[in-house]
C-alpha cells in the first residue's frame, strides 16, 4: 500500500469565489491558476468542519466537462490529507448531478459506508472546454445543494484562507477502471472506490417506474422516440436506460456520447440551444422533417434539466411540472399513494398552483435554486416541484432530474393509452397538453433572456424597477401609455422567502409586476453565469375561456412583452435591442 504525507501549502484568497445559484461557476483559465480550486474546495472543508469531514465517505465526479479529470485528482489528494476516508469517483469522472443525489442517498460501499456529500463538477448547461466554463458545488448528506448558511460560510472562508491541506505525494489514480486503491496516510487507510457511474440511478428509475409499460409504449409500431444529451453525461444514462432496458433503438438517441466540450455546443435544452432536437421534431425554422417523432426530450450538460417536446410541439416547463403533478397518482407507481405536496420556483407559472387547488394538495412558492425544494421534501411536504428553467423533479432525490422527466412523460403516455396500443392513433402530447389547458385554463409564458450584457447596465435596471414600485400610480401611467389594452398592476414588490422549516429568510429573490388580472412580469439577475450578467424576463398571462386558450403563446403575449421592455428601459441599459434567448 502506497504512503501518503501531508503538505500545509501557504495560498491567499482569490476574489469572487461565492457561489451562486448552484455553485461556483468559472472561465476554465480563472480555475486553472495556481491555488484557485483548491481554496475553494479547502474552504469548503473549513465549512463543513472536521467532524464532518474526518473518516467521510465522500462523492466526487460530474458531468465530464474540460478540467474535470485534473480538478478530481487535485480534490482526491485534498481529500486524503483532510482525512477523508473514502472517496467516490464514477468511472472515467462521469456522474450526473441526480445520479450524485441518488449515490449519496442510496449506495452502499464495499465496507458497508454510505457517502455523507459530494463534489459535483459542472457548470451545467454552461458551454465546456479550454476557454468556457468550469464549476464547482458541493451537495450534503440529504443528497441535496449545500443550503445557504454552508455556501455563505465557505464563501466566507475563500476571503480569509491562508493554507490548503493535500497530499502532494499521492500517486494519480486510473478513474477509467472500475475498483478500489487503497493508501496509507498518517490517520490510516485511505481509499478510492471508482465504481460504474450509472448501476444506482437505474435501479432507482426502475423501483419509481413501471418500465413494462413504457416499455409496450416504446415498442408500439405508433410511437417513435428521441432523446438528445447535447453530449453531455445524459448520454451515460440514455443508453442503460431507453436502449437497454426499455428496447428503445439505438438511432434514437441523438448526441449521446459524453464529450468534454459537448461537441462544441451549448449544453442547455431550449429551443434555441438543442437546435437539431428542435429540427427533427419538425420545430425548426425551416421545418421540412416530414415525420417527426412522437416525443423528444434534450438534457443539459449535468443531466438535471429537460425539454420535452410532442410532434411539432413544445412543452414549456411550468406546464410540464403542472402536467406531471395532475397525472402523477395515476400514472406513476412511485406516487402511487397520493403527493405530500407540490412546489415551483417563483418565476414559475401558476400553472401548478391551479393544479394544487384542484386537487386539494399543499402548495409552496420557493425562490429560484433547487435547494430551496430540499428543506421541504426532507420535511415530507412536498413530492413534485419544478421550475421554469427547465427543471424538474421529485422526492426521489434532491436534485432535479432530467431522465426521471423524461420517464415520468412516458409513462403518463402509456398510461393515457394503455388501451389505446393497438388504435389508430395514440394520444399524443399535444393532446394531453391541450387536454390539461382545457381543464385547468392555459398559462401563457414565455421567458426572454438577455445573456452576457454588462453588470452595470444589468445593476441600473434592477435598481430602476424597484425604484418604480414606490408609486403604482406612476407605473400604472406609463403602462397605459405604452399599451392601453394591458390590465393594472395591483402589486409590486421584490420576492422574499421565509423557508417554513427552518425560517431562514432568502430576499431581494427577484422582482415582480403582479397585474389585476393575474398576469405577472418578473426580472431577475441570473445566477448561473460566469461572465457578466444575464438578465431573465419572465412574462406570464392566466387565460380561462376556451375559446382562447388555442393561440400562439408570443402573439397572446405581445402586449405584455412590449410593456415589459418599455417599462424596464431594457434596450436603454443594456444596448440589446433583442433577448439571446427566448423559451
Ligand atoms: O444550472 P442548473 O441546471 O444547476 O440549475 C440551477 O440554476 C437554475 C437557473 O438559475 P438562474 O436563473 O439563476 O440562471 C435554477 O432554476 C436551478 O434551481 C438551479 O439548480
Ligand atoms: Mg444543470
Amino acid at each position: 500500500m502506497a504512503i501518503f504525507k501531508v503538505s500545509r501549502v501557504e495560498t491567499t484568497p482569490f476574489d469572487g469565489q461565492k457561489p451562486g445559484t448552484s455553485g461556483l461557476r468559472k472561465k476554465v483559465k480563472v480555475f486553472k491558476q495556481p491555488h484557485y480550486l483548491e481554496n475553494f474546495v479547502q474552504s469548503t472543508f473549513n465549512a463543513l468542519g472536521a467532524d464532518k469531514v474526518r473518516g467521510a465517505t465522500l462523492v466526487v465526479s460530474g458531468d465530464g466537462r474540460y478540467y474535470s479529470k485534473d480538478a478530481i485528482q487535485i480534490i482526491i489528494k485534498m481529500a486524503a490529507a483532510n482525512g477523508v476516508r473514502c472517496i467516490w469517483v464514477g468511472q472515467n469522472g462521469l456522474l450526473s448531478t441526480p445520479a450524485v443525489s441518488a449515490v449519496i442517498r442510496e449506495r452502499i460501499g464495499h465496507d458497508g459506508s454510505k457517502a455523507s456529500g459530494a463534489f459535483i463538477l459542472t457548470a451545467s448547461h454552461n458551454p465546456g472546454g479550454p476557454h468556457e466554463d468550469f464549476g464547482i458545488k458541493y451537495n450534503m448528506e440529504n443528497g441535496g445543494p449545500a443550503p445557504e448558511g454552508i455556501t455563505d460560510s465557505i464563501y466566507s472562508n475563500t476571503t480569509t484562507i491562508k493554507e490548503y491541506l493535500i497530499a502532494e505525494d499521492l500517486l494519480d489514480v486510473d478513474i477509467s477502471q472500475i475498483g478500489l486503491t487503497s493508501f496509507g496516510g498518517p490517520e490510516g487507510k485511505f481509499d478510492v472506490d471508482v465504481f460504474d457511474s450509472a448501476s444506482d440511478y437505474v435501479k432507482l428509475m426502475k423501483s419509481i417506474f413501471d418500465f413494462q409499460s413504457i416499455k409496450n409504449l416504446l415498442s408500439s409500431p405508433k410511437f417513435s422516440f428521441c432523446y438528445d444529451a447535447l453530449h453531455g453525461v445524459a448520454g451515460a444514462y440514455a443508453k442503460r436506460i431507453f436502449v437497454e432496458e426499455l428496447g428503445a433503438q439505438e438511432n434514437s438517441l441523438l448526441n449521446c456520447v459524453p464529450k468534454e466540450d459537448f461537441g462544441g455546443g451549448h449544453p442547455d435544452p431550449n429551443l434555441t440551444y438543442a437546435k437539431e432536437l428542435v429540427d427533427r421534431m419538425g420545430l425548426g425554422k425551416t421545418n421540412t422533417e416530414q415525420d417527426p417523432p412522437e416525443f423528444g426530450a434534450a438534457a443539459d450538460g449535468d443531466a438535471d434539466r429537460n425539454m420535452v417536446l410532442g410532434k411539432r410541439f413544445f412543452v414549456t416547463p411550468s406546464d410540464s411540472v403542472a402536467i406531471i403533478a395532475a397525472n402523477a397518482v395515476q400514472s406513476i407507481p412511485y406516487f402511487s399513494g397520493g403527493l405530500k405536496g407540490v412546489a415551483r420556483s417563483m418565476p414559475t407559472s401558476a400553472a401548478l398552483d391551479v393544479v394544487a387547488k384542484n386537487l386539494n394538495l399543499k402548495f409552496f412558492e420557493v425562490p429560484t435554486g433547487w435547494k430551496f425544494f430540499g428543506n421541504l421534501m426532507d420535511a415530507g411536504m412536498c413530492s413534485v416541484c419544478g421550475e421554469e428553467s427547465f427543471g424538474t423533479g421529485s422526492d426521489h432525490i434532491r436534485e432535479k432530474d432530467g431522465i426521471w422527466a423524461v420517464l415520468a412523460w412516458l409513462s403518463i403516455i402509456a398510461y393515457k393509452n394503455k388501451d389505446n396500443l393497438e388504435g389508430d392513433k395514440l394520444v399524443s402530447v399535444e393532446d394531453i397538453v391541450r387536454q390539461h389547458w382545457a381543464k385547468y385554463g392555459r398559462h401563457y409564458y414565455t421567458r426572454y433572456d438577455y445573456e452576457n450584457v454588462d453588470a452595470g447596465g444589468a445593476k441600473e435596471l434592477m435598481a430602476y424597477l424597484v425604484k418604480l414600485q414606490s408609486s403604482l400610480s406612476e407605473v400604472n401611467n406609463i403602462i397605459k401609455g405604452i399599451r392601453s389594452d394591458v390590465s393594472n398592476v395591483v402589486n409590486a414588490d421584490e420576492f422574499e422567502y421565509k423557508d417554513p422549516v427552518d425560517g431562514s429568510i432568502s430576499k431581494h429573490q427577484g422582482i415582480r409586476y403582479l397585474f389585476e388580472d393575474g398576469s405577472r412580469l418578473v426580472f431577475r439577475l441570473s445566477g448561473t453565469g460566469s461572465e457578466g450578467a444575464t438578465i431573465r424576463l419572465y412574462i406570464e398571462q392566466y387565460e380561462k375561456d376556451q375559446s382562447k386558450i388555442g393561440r400562439d403563446s408570443q402573439d397572446a403575449l405581445a402586449p405584455l412583452v412590449e410593456v415589459a421592455l418599455k417599462l424596464s428601459k431594457m434596450q436603454e441599459f443594456t444596448g440589446r435591442s433583442a433577448p439571446t434567448v427566448i423559451t
